[in-house]
């Protein structure tokens, strides 16, 4: 018996991972945000998000669904030793959700959304949860399995996983507005070997074009560090002022990775707490610094991160942790300046 926020259940023969507890717990905690009453676990395995998302988030009908006879078996039980009474499909959940909506959809598959996002676009009413763990495809470790599975193009960065943030974002942003839908991201984070994203959905042809204005690629100098953005309407600079070329990756998310009034209303208690403030706490850039990789292009020691940011700020420009680990800063300095702060820091 595996007791996991309010409930337990036996996971006996079917998929369950205690790593992701963090991300129910996140998830519990975001939910109770949320003005939604219908929520279907599209993907659920032993059913845990589902059932948690009952009795923790005050979902009145939830739904859940896997394509594996003996998952549903497992569900059904631990949905009794819950004392809950649920609708358990037995669907590939692409057609389940091509046929039906709900306010609220989540995907949480083996690896990659991709197959089901563009049927969960179509029923999300109001709300879409997607992880991802094909991290590599989506951060540009795997650039051929990016392009297969979402028609992108990234290659390795010091800020690959915010790259596999928005290249999962601007993936369900390009599927969801063929349906005269539009997204806005609430919140999203990187963790460990998944990416999760929650985004609130609504009708409307002309938001829906307008997310166009924040799709587009980011431009990549691997010589010099330097990055630019360019929206899809923009013409893509070829080179960098160094004299090098640039790589082109995306197309991509160039917007907001969290919506600020959502953020600040949820608990600051605890480890979940804490990737909620750091992500309160970040500032607003597209790409990020690593100051790892800065200091061994100049082949110097790292200053403290602290350091590093007290600086950019003392000399007037905006700088912050991130979400996405320790090393790491955003600053809306660009990289030349970046460089000179850090070289002229005293250690
Ligand atoms: C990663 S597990 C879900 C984990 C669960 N959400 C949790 O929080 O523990 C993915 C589940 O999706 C199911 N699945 C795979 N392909 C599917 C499909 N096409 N339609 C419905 N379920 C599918 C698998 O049987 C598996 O139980």
């Amino acid at each position: 018996m595996i007791v996991e926020g309010r409930a337990k259940i036996i996971a006996e023969g079917v998929f369950y991972n205690p790593r992701m507890k963090f991300c129910r717990d996140a998830d519990m905690e975001i939910f109770r945000h949320l003005d939604s009453k219908s929520y279907l676990d599209a993907l659920s395995a032993s059913g845990i998000r589902g059932i948690r998302a009952h009795l923790e988030a005050g979902f009145d009908r939830v739904e859940f669904n896997d394509i594996s006879s003996s998952a549903v078996k497992v569900i059904e039980r631990n949905l009794s030793l819950n004392g809950i009474e649920a609708v358990v499909h037995n669907r590939d959940a692409a057609s389940l959700m091509r046929e039906r909506s709900y306010e609220h959809v989540d995907l949480d598959p083996f690896g990659s959304p991709s197959e089901f996002i563009d049927s969960a676009c179509r029923s999300a009413k109001r709300y879409l949860s997607i992880t991802a763990t094909d991290t590599s495809a989506l951060c540009g470790s795997a650039s051929i399995s990016g392009l297969r599975k979402y028609s992108a193009f990234a290659e390795k960065t010091e800020y690959y996983h915010e790259v596999g943030l928005r290249m999962l974002i601007g993936k369900a942003v390009r599927e969801i507005t063929k349906y005269d839908r539009y997204a806005e991201v609430l919140i999203s984070w990187a963790r460990e070997h998944y990416y999760r994203v929650h985004l609130k959905t609504g009708k409307s042809s002309r938001k829906a074009g307008k997310m166009y204005e924040k799709i587009g690629y980011i431009l990549h100098c691997r010589k010099c560090r330097n990055r630019m953005t360019i929206s899809v309407f923009d013409t893509p600079e070829r080179a960098c002022v160094c004299g090098n070329e640039f790589r082109m990756y995306g197309p991509l998310w160039l917007g907001e990775l969290h919506r600020r009034d959502f953020v600040e209303r949820l608990n600051k208690e605890g480890d979940t707490g804490k990737l909620f403030s750091a992500i309160e706490n970040e500032i607003e850039t597209i790409t990020h610094y690593d100051i790892h990789e800065i200091t061994k292009i100049l082949q110097i020691s790292p200053p403290g991160l602290d350091a590093v940011i007290e600086r950019l700020r003392d000399e007037g420009y905006r700088a912050s942790r991130t979400r996405f680990g320790g090393t790491s800063f955003k600053s809306d300095a660009d990289i030349q300046t970046v460089k000179e702060i850090i070289s002229r820091i005293p250690r």
